[in-house]
């Protein structure tokens, strides 16, 4: 097994992660509370109430377990595309695998990268909705004092399963739209490199950008979802479960709210993205 495809997809995550993650926290907020009135207004909030740093809440366990949910995701496509192409990584170029068969293996990776990634996008969830400025001695403490703080609180009071509320939102939101990522930077790729060639770091970059666009513009409606379900429990439980939060969520805020933060994830998703892919390949090269 190409270990290889493991640690690209780890380090290329990293990078992306850290350049996404202010645009992620001002999203994950304009979902989940409804006392802002818009994107302007969430950053400039944000920043006189928490500075700089209320825009990195919640960061580190991503950074931390971006290793394991990234060289999932990248691991298990790759694999999954050699287990029925028969081609390695570096063979892909001299024969391409057809459409269906990344689509299946994106959609493979997605699936299993959801269900690792779940109780840590639950935490930075949780911490990145706490709006408390850094605390000061005597001041107001907020809920969680840090990630592992967090997770024990939820593991304490909402019992284990309560690490993965909001898991079934997730997979419904990555499974589909990891499929539709894959296909769209091969797709891009292939139209715009000569056969049998590998594409050049600008091609990288903008299928790499529009295959992030093009999946996060999908995800949206159950991104919402999710991050809703996983900030249920926190003061009680407001929903009876997913389809009763997509319901009262129609209810009360119309059809409009399926799409909350979509302008954000599509900014985020092009930076990030370009990136991520951009290391990949070249990590993948490097080590040939
Ligand atoms: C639409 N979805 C869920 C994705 N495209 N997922 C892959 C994410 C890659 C990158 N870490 C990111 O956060 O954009």
């Amino acid at each position: 097994m190409p270990v290889e495809e493991f640690v690209a997809g780890w380090i290329s995550g990293a990078v992306g992660l850290v350049l996404g993650h202010p645009f992620d926290t001002v999203k994950v907020r304009l979902q989940t509370q409804n006392t802002y009135r818009g994107i302007v207004d969430c950053v400039l909030k944000t920043y006189r109430h928490e500075s700089l740093l209320g825009f990195f809440k919640g960061m580190s366990f991503p950074i931390a377990s971006v290793a394991l949910v990234n060289s999932v995701l990248f691991g298990v496509y790759s694999n999954t595309l050699m287990a029925l192409t028969t081609t390695s990584h570096q063979e892909r170029r001299a024969q391409p695998p057809s459409y269906t068969n990344i689509f299946i293996a994106g959609c493979t990776g997605g699936l299993l990268q959801a269900y690792c990634l779940a109780p840590f996008d639950l935490i930075k969830v949780r911490l990145q909705n706490q709006t408390e400025p850094r605390v000061q001695p005597g001041s107001h403490q907020p809920r969680y004092r840090g990630p592992v703080h967090c997770a024990a609180s939820i593991f304490r009071e909402e019992g284990p399963q309560g690490l993965f509320r909001g898991s079934w939102a997730l997979v419904l939101r990555d499974t589909p739209t990891l499929g539709m990522y894959f296909v769209t930077y091969e797709g891009l790729c292939r139209q715009y490199t000569p056969e049998g060639q590998n594409p050049s770091s600008a091609t990288v970059l903008v299928a790499g950008g529009f295959a992030g666009i093009a999946s996060w513009i999908t995800a949206t409606p159950f991104d919402v979802i999710k991050s809703r379900m996983q900030m249920d429990g926190l003061k009680g439980r407001k929903y009876r479960g997913m389809l009763d939060c997509m319901a009262s969520s129609f209810r009360q805020e119309g059809v409009g709210v399926f799409f909350r933060g979509m302008t954000l994830n599509s900014a985020r998703a092009f930076p990030v993205n370009a990136v991520t892919f951009l290391s990949y390949e070249y990590l993948l090269r490097l080590w040939r």
